[in-house]
């Protein structure tokens, strides 16, 4: 395709996705599939810029009214995301002054909202709880995730999955934490690859694979997966306890758990029963209650912790929303927990940075159920021999885990855990 095109193209999905009507990735596969003369190299430009926009866009827009042409069109040149010489054969003699001009501009001379790009309703709460670690967090958002395998313990050995991988020309270390994870170097096509269509491998982020080794779930064990979605941790979580026992895997979102079934289909799981409830207070959870020994809470939440991945979600969210979830937070977590027997365990998750949506609600908690003994986290890590658990921790006696882009390079992602009392 011409240069030309190409750009033109990328200002067409820019203008789509800023009206954030649709979640970015919604936003993209509608438009390639409108526009099927684009090819892979195309779309592979389409989407990187555009996700560079959304991660930029504050610094973009300051930089977008010194130039000409479309909004749209400027925003697409600031975030290119192919090659620099086939960006400037479509760019007026105008427009490449212009871009050399921004890109001379020194980050330190830019203000601090034009540097970490983020909302304030954002931005203030991590500064005040991050403090100096407030811009080490900030770039690392702005970055891209890397992709995290699990691999299916049912069958599968990480190292000779490894060596696999290697034999079809892909690179993957295995994750520092997790001990069924693999980090893979570049972002190469997966679903023609082996491992991955026998189910000997799924796509997950490390620190969503911690989150389901710390619920223990054994065999033979009656489970709840409470919020599963598409079941990234009920996957990870029925096999661990080795295909047997029960797992219930409950969503509001029946399109979601629909999502769920061929990666079951994948997996050879036969132990995980989905259920599209109502909403948490729904019939068939109450026949259930006090009979689980492992209730996992993967709540709804802001998805803060998965900007790298979801860069829209900043600009699609805000505090009243936030807020919003809060209190959903607490109501799924007390009603999730009722099914719990004396001696079985709670997790509560989310991966949300803030505070409001983690240590606050874990804290709600707490104060209004007494029978509910918390855990340290970084004891259960360690009991589980999960290397380094001190350092995934915080809150005093590492009650909680913490995990951080910036820090353990995963996404953020926030756990607790309670024992409820006899
Ligand atoms: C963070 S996502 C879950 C991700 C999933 N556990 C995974 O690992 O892929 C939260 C899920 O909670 C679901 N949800 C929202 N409100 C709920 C409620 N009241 N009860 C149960 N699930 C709910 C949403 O549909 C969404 O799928």
């Amino acid at each position: 395709m011409h240069p030309n095109a190409v750009l033109d193209a990328c200002a067409d999905l820019v203008r789509e996705a800023l009206a954030f009507a649709h979640p970015a990735d919604a936003v993209a596969a509608r438009f390639f599939r409108a526009h099927r003369g684009l090819g892979p190299r195309e779309r592979a430009t389409l989407t990187d810029t555009l996700y560079a926009v959304l991660r930029r866009k504050l610094q973009y827009e300051h930089f977008a009214p010194s130039g000409s042409g479309p909004r749209e069109r400027r925003l697409a040149i600031l975030g290119f995301g192919g090659p620099r010489d086939f960006l400037f054969s479509a760019l007026t003699p105008q427009e490449k002054e212009w871009v050399q001009r921004c890109e001379a501009v020194a980050p330190a001379d830019l203000l601090d909202r034009h540097r970490h790009n983020l909302p304030e309703w954002l931005a203030q709460p991590l500064h005040a709880q991050l403090g100096e670690q407030f811009w080490p967090l900030a770039d690392s958002l702005l970055g891209q995730a890397p992709l995290d395998l699990r691999v299916n313990q049912l069958g599968a050995k990480r190292s000779e999955v490894q060596q696999e991988l290697q034999a079809a020309a892909i690179v993957a270390a295995p994750t520092p934490h997790s001990p069924w994870g693999l980090r893979v170097q570049g972002k190469p096509a997966l679903n023609r690859v082996d491992a991955f269509t026998r189910g000997a491998v799924e796509v997950q982020d490390e620190g969503s694979q911690l989150l389901a080794l710390l619920l223990d779930a054994r065999r033979g064990e009656m489970v709840t997966d409470f919020c599963a979605g598409a079941g990234g941790k009920t996957l990870a979580i029925g096999a661990g306890m080795r295909n047997t026992g029960r797992l219930y895997a409950f969503d509001t979102s029946a399109h979601r758990l629909e999502a769920l079934k061929p990666r079951l289909g994948r997996s050879g799981l036969s132990n995980v029963h989905p259920v599209a409830i109502g909403h948490e207070r729904d019939e068939r959870i109450k026949r259930l209650a006090g009979k689980m020994d492992r209730v996992l809470v993967d709540a709804p939440c802001s998805g803060t912790g998965t900007l790298r991945r979801h860069p829209d979600l900043k600009w699609r969210q805000n505090q009243a929303a936030v807020d919003g979830l809060a209190a959903i937070q607490l109501a799924v977590l007390q009603s999730a927990a009722r099914l719990l027997k004396p001696g079985g365990r709670l997790v509560y998750a989310t991966c949300s940075l803030l505070t409001q949506e983690n240590e606050d609600i874990a804290a709600a908690f707490s104060a209004a159920q007494p029978g509910f003994m918390a855990l340290p986290v970084a004891a259960e890590l360690a009991r589980l021999k999960v290397g380094g658990a001190d350092t995934l921790c915080a809150g005093e006696e590492g009650r909680f885990l913490r995990l951080w882009p910036h820090r353990h390079g995963t996404d953020g992602f926030f756990a607790a855990v309670w024992e409820r009392q006899g």
